[in-house]
């Protein structure tokens, strides 16, 4: 059921070219915090860099910016209310990139739904939907944005939790007894790829579901999903294929929490320990050949 054994994930490992820059390395445009929910953007965006992207912008809510900003110094920072009238986003072979959008949205607000479509309609790029912009996903408008992207050949990844998935499911009156089926019939009713999370977590192309069965209720504490949004992101940055970058994030974020649970126990592990405990997890699963360690 898990096609993915160790030597092809660590295949799929980012180790940077000799010849990498920041740009060729991967431009995530992490759209994420609000008044309410700041502390997610800073969850995502340092994932995203532990997990490789060479150019992490966060773009936030002006309230959070200054919270932002002083979490991390390489962080670049911008105002959404600027973001909502820039330049798109365009990836390329040379200047790959991706857009995470959602973790720390507030759940069914105005603002929440038009950083969402802005970044569905103009995201020549796959886009990760997260948080509190799934709300806005399971709305008629949020689904036919996505079908339009599906036809046009540009992924795009949904990470809901059971609550979540449970909303884009009630859209379409979707059964939810079974999570397997649930992540496929959502990923197919969408045009997605589905990463439905819990205790076990299975990831869906409408094809094919992959089970991820290696983490530990030590993630069962608010704010590791805001984690696994910015690895996911970063991937996707980084140009690997949709399923593949959801499959290595999500094990190397249960292999994180294991880690850090040895160290610390499953009782006090905390989403910061789960960031700081990704390396460990990286280098864990090896190097391969001619890699720059
Ligand atoms: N430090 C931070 O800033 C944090 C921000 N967060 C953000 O807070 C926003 C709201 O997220 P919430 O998930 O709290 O709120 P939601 O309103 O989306 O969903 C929470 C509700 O879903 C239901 N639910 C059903 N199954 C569930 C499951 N398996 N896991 C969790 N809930 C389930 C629960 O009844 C709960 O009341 C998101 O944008 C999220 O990214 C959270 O990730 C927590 C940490
Ligand atoms: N009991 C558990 N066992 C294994 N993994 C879990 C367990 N509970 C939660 N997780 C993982 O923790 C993460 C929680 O994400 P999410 O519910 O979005 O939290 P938050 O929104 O608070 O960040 C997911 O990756 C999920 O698979």
């Amino acid at each position: 059921m898990n096609p993915y054994e160790s030597h092809r994930l660590r295949g799929l490992l980012p180790y940077p070219d000799r010849e990498a820059n920041k740009y060729s390395r991967g431009h995530l445009v992490l759209v994420a915090g609000s008044a309410a929910y700041p502390g997610a953007a800073c969850l995502a965006a340092l994932a995203a860099q532990r997990m490789g992207a060479g150019y992490t912008e966060v773009v936030t809510d002006p309230s959070a910016l200054p919270i932002v900003q002083s979490f991390r110094p390489s962080l670049v920072v911008r105002s959404d209310e600027t973001w909502l009238d820039g330049e798109p986003l365009t990836a390329s072979p040379a200047r790959p990139g991706a857009c995470a959008v959602g973790s720390g949205f507030d759940p069914g607000d105005e603002r929440s739904k038009r950083l969402l479509f802005r970044a569905l309609d103009t995201a020549d790029a796959p886009v990760l939907v997260d948080g509190g912009a799934l709300a806005a996903l399971a709305t008629d408008e949020g689904r036919k944005r996505c079908r339009e992207r599906f036809v046009c050949g540009l992924p795009t990844v949904a990470t809901p939790h059971g609550g979540e998935a449970a909303r884009l499911a009630k859209l379409l009156g979707l059964p939810t007894d079974d999570a397997r089926s649930l992540a496929r019939s959502l990923s197919l009713a969408y045009g997605i790829v589905v990463v439905l999370k819990g205790p076990v977590t299975w990831i869906s192309d409408g094809e094919a579901e992959v089970c991820m069965d290696e983490g530990t209720p030590a993630l069962a504490k608010a704010g590791t999903g805001d984690v696994l949004a910015g690895m996911i992101g970063s991937l996707l940055a980084q140009a690997l294929a949709p399923v593949d970058a959801c499959v290595l994030a999500a094990t190397l974020h249960a292999h994180a929490a294991r880690f850090a649970s040895d160290d610390l126990t499953s009782v006090s592990v905390t989403p910061e320990d789960v960031l700081d405990y990704v390396p460990r997890a990286i280098a864990a699963m090896g190097f391969r050949d001619g890699a720059s360690r």
